[in-house]
């Protein structure tokens, strides 16, 4: 469980990326103001023509097999309980159609580690589609994964395992490359244990030997393969009818090109610094893409969706990334932390305390809805030099 904790803690290199975006964070403070009537508060939230009780999303986190025996089941059954939308991943450790049941008559999107064959591309497209998930989100800073010196020195991927891999073990186009059936859907081994896994590869357990051979295959397919580039996104905007949004921008350039190619939205995101050790905090990179007068024009015509993640802890976060313009934000690692100590009512327990601070402290702050929040920063905050 220690090294599962680490994975899920854990960032790039010296975690300097994940501490920025959790300073950045105290350097802008809110300035109440008093005597407004804040008795009836609401945290509704419309993204592409969908109104939610709440801005609040959660993230896409893949592996869940390794901290829970539920995994991803017990996200999509807490975020549709909550009434959250669910963001599910490609590395996750259940398929798309378990994922799609758990969740029922909730709000899913699906994240999409964007594979190097277009048949499966359009596989998983075409499943998404089928079983409910409305919105496309494209993640950009995975191309490969981060230099992360702890799994690194225990050696520990999951993937190599077979756990987060079942969007490929359950698809029909990947599997027939190996001349194998679709899995329905695997239960994932808990609690994982690596070194137990690496011994049966050595000891020659065919099932573990499969499975390795598989992992190695799928990241090679989605997260360690040709990178692609932004002529390449016209493949995904042909084949997907519905909202397409790019995670992981960090700059107002790439920020500018979301509008010029049409996509719909952005996630600026910098995948919690766990990619690239170092960078620029994720808070910062909205305040500077949100200033761009072209950005701002583009969120108020309604052709760009402005979403972000990395870093938020609490109410407070989430009262600060609105009012620097973001439209709605990511929970991520607060919800695994659920997931690990109570599954299912631990990820609920996460996702309403969460909103229940956002909505006292909205209250506090003055303000009675998101309207009233949403790009107000200098109104709202004030940013202090640290
Ligand atoms: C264990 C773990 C796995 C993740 N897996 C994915 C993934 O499969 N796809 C993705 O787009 N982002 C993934 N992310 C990044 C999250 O979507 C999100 O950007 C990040 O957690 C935000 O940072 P924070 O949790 O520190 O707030 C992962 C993050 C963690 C912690
Ligand atoms: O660990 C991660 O951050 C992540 O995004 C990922 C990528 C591929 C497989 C599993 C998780």
């Amino acid at each position: 469980m220690t090294d599962a904790f680490m994975y899920v803690n854990g960032s790039a290199g010296t975690n300097s990326t994940c501490d920025n975006n959790l300073q950045e964070f105290r350097k802008w403070n809110i300035v109440p103001r008093m005597l407004v009537d804040a008795s009836h508060r609401n945290l509704k939230t419309t993204l592409f023509g969908v109104e939610y009780p709440s801005p609040m999303l959660l993230a896409p986190i893949g592996v869940g097999g390794i901290v829970h025996t539920d995994g991803e089941l017990a996200v999509a059954r807490a975020a549709k309980t909550v009434g959250v939308p669910y963001i599910m991943s490609t590395a996750c450790s259940r398929s798309i159609e378990e994922v799609a049941e758990a969740n029922g008559d909730g709000h899913r999107w699906y994240q999409l580690y964007w594979p190097r064959t277009n048949a499966i591309t359009l596989s998983i497209l075409k499943r998404a589609k089928e079983n409910g998930f409305t919105a496309l989100v494209i993640t950009l800073d995975t191309m490969l994964l981060g230099w992360r010196p702890h799994d690194l020195e225990t050696v520990y991927l999951p993937f190599i395992h077979g756990v987060g891999i079942q969007v490929g073990t359950s698809d029909p186009v990947f599997m027939k490359r190996f001349n194998l059936q679709p899995v329905k859907g695997e239960r994932p081994k808990w609690p994982y244990e690596p070194k137990q896994e690496d011994a049966k590869c050595a000891n020659g357990d065919e099932e573990a030997q499969k499975m390795s051979m598989l992992g190695k295959a799928w990241l090679g397919e989605c997260n360690s393969s040709k990178f692609k580039t932004w002529e390449e996104l016209k493949f995904l905007k042909d084949n997907w009818d519905g909202p397409i949004v790019l995670k992981g921008i960090q700059r107002v350039a790439d920020a500018e090109k979301a509008i010029e190619i049409g996509v719909e939205g952005i996630i600026v995101s910098n995948h919690g610094g766990r990619q690239i050790d170092g960078a620029i905090a994720s808070l910062y990179a909205l305040d500077k893409i949100c200033q761009s007068p072209t950005i701002s024009a583009a969120q108020k015509s309604g052709k760009l969706t402005v979403l972000f993640d990395s870093g938020i802890r609490t109410g407070s976060d989430i009262i600060k990334a609105l009012a620097l313009g973001a439209q709605g934000v990511l929970l991520g690692r607060p919800y695994m932390y659920g997931l690990t100590i109570a599954g299912e009512k631990g990820v609920e327990q996460v996702l309403r305390s969460t909103l229940a601070d956002m909505e006292v402290t909205m209250g506090l702050a003055g303000y009675k809805n998101v309207g009233e929040i949403q790009g107000k920063r200098d109104e709202i905050l004030v940013k202090m030099d640290m």
